[in-house]
């Protein structure tokens, strides 16, 4: 055990209600929408490889002429006139969603919000109204809980620096540092329904070095808003550790590592809440006007979604609305084509987590009390689904589709090796699906289970 001041300050998952509610949600939206949203990813006529919304950092070969400049100007054009947030908000609704996170600052620092402290900020353009206050209101409108991306990062303040490396570096990233906590408590005080912030651009050495600030900075914001949900990416330890500390114990509420990416088995999640966030196309957050390689179909992302809460997780579909304000036609059909599946089985996501059962290849289970809902995406041949429960005493006792409650059978398949009991449950032939779809399993204590209780007892 080494002795850490600014480490976790708490082993395990959090208990409170607040947390509880976030650990329900299942299915969350990321949005993604700035400056970068102008150029798409191009520039006169020219199309770029990057992540669209780390435009402003390309250079050379891989930028126009003169683009520092010109990116930096570009929120003097900034007038999204076909916004709508009750739109974006309804669309969210439709899909699903219980929770949004929004991109208020990225790493180019631009800020969706009239910030104080910058003038660098939506005040300072055509559209002039506060964004972020327009997202937040919408989406609560709807009972969509708002969480706030926030970018550490910021390529437009004097005072930031990647590394610390002479006495000039560290009088100016005190002032960023200042600037940081200045923004960070605007933000908290100017949106107090945000249930909380995503903290992104950590990974700077600037930033890694300010365990004792970061910290203190995070104590202040959970006691100037109690409640407030904030992940492993926000700071690290005394030695740097980011994620987990020096002695392996989460810092933040949940894991924020599984960007683009999910864990495969129970293990790999370490106990931890987490989210996954996720791109549609491979790897664009930002509107890039070119969406290059495989982009994800409505089912991938069903299974994604599926995969995350059987693992008790949430998953988090990122849209990346253009320099008008308008969600793509790709990400409103898929959003459409999610939410109608969501709409006939959000029974197996919503409050559902992971099921101690063996995992089978037809699917996942998720669980919630005594239901475990079995969610089928590849139908065996023989439409046997096989289920295997260790856990003595235990035995299924219902089995129906979830969407028209009508019954499945339960073969008793004996025992395995192991002792543990093996049944099958039995697709009907003639029940045709082109779509996933949920059999619900109760489960019961069986009755030798109850006996041996009441011998027990007398
Ligand atoms: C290497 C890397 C740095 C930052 C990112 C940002 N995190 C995502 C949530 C997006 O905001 C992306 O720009 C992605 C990859």
């Amino acid at each position: 055990q080494i002795s850490l001041k600014h480490g976790s300050h708490r082993s395990g998952k959090r208990t409170d209600a607040t947390m509880q509610r976030w650990r329900e949600y299942g299915l969350g939206q990321f949005i993604h929408w700035g400056i970068y949203s102008i150029p798409g990813g191009g520039w006169d006529g020219k199309t770029y490889g990057g992540a669209a919304e780390w435009i402003r950092s390309w250079s050379g070969k891989d930028a126009p002429n003169d683009w520092r400049k010109t990116y930096d100007n570009l929120y003097k054009q900034f007038n999204p006139v076909d916004f709508n947030a009750n739109k974006w908000a309804e669309q969210a609704k439709n899909m699903g969603a219980k929770y949004v996170i929004f991109t208020t600052k990225h790493h180019d620092g631009f800020c969706m919000w009239p910030s104080k402290y910058t003038e660098y900020t939506i005040a300072n353009t055509p559209y002039k109204k506060d964004i972020v206050k327009e997202v937040v209101d919408a989406y609560n409108k709807v009972g969509i809980d708002v969480y706030l991306y926030f970018s550490v990062m910021d390529w437009s303040h004097q005072g930031w620096r990647y590394d610390i490396k002479s006495p000039e570096d560290s009088i100016a990233f005190e002032s960023f540092k200042k600037f940081t906590r200045n923004q960070l408590l605007e933000l908290l005080t100017s949106y107090p329904s945000a249930k909380g912030l995503w903290f992104d651009g950590t990974w700077d050495k600037s930033w890694v070095k300010q365990a004792e600030f970061a910290d203190e900075l995070e104590t202040e914001m959970r006691t100037l808003r109690p409640g407030l949900i904030i992940g492993s990416r926000f700071r690290a330890d005394d030695f740097g550790k980011r994620h987990v500390d020096s002695n392996g114990v989460m810092m933040g509420d949940y894991e924020q590592g599984w960007e683009r990416n999910l864990p495969n088995s129970i293990e790999d999640v370490h106990g931890h809440d987490w989210d996954c966030v996720m791109t549609i196309p491979d790897n664009q957050w930002g509107y890039n006007s070119h969406w290059k390689g495989y982009v994800k179909t409505p089912y991938n992302l069903i299974e994604m979604l599926v995969k995350s809460v059987s693992l008790s997780g949430n998953f988090v579909i990122n849209f990346g609305p253009d320099g008008k304000g308008n969600i793509r036609q790709e990400e409103t059909s898929i959003a459409k084509e999610i939410g109608d599946w969501m709409k006939t089985n959000n029974e197996a996501i919503y409050g559902c987590s992971h099921a101690d059962m063996k995992k089978q290849d037809w699917g996942y289970f998720t669980q919630k009390g005594r239901k475990l809902y079995l969610t089928v995406f590849n139908r065996p041949i023989n439409n046997c689904l096989n289920v295997e429960i260790s856990e003595k005493g235990v035995k299924p006792t219902k089995a129906y589709f979830l969407a028209n409650k009508l019954p499945v059978a339960i073969q008793d398949a004996g025992k395995n090796k192991q002792n543990n009991n093996l049944y099958n449950i039995v697709i009907p032939a003639k029940y045709i699906s082109d779509k996933p779809f949920v059999i619900v399993l109760e489960l019961e204590e069986s009755q030798t289970n109850e006996k041996a209780y009441q011998q027990a007892r007398t």
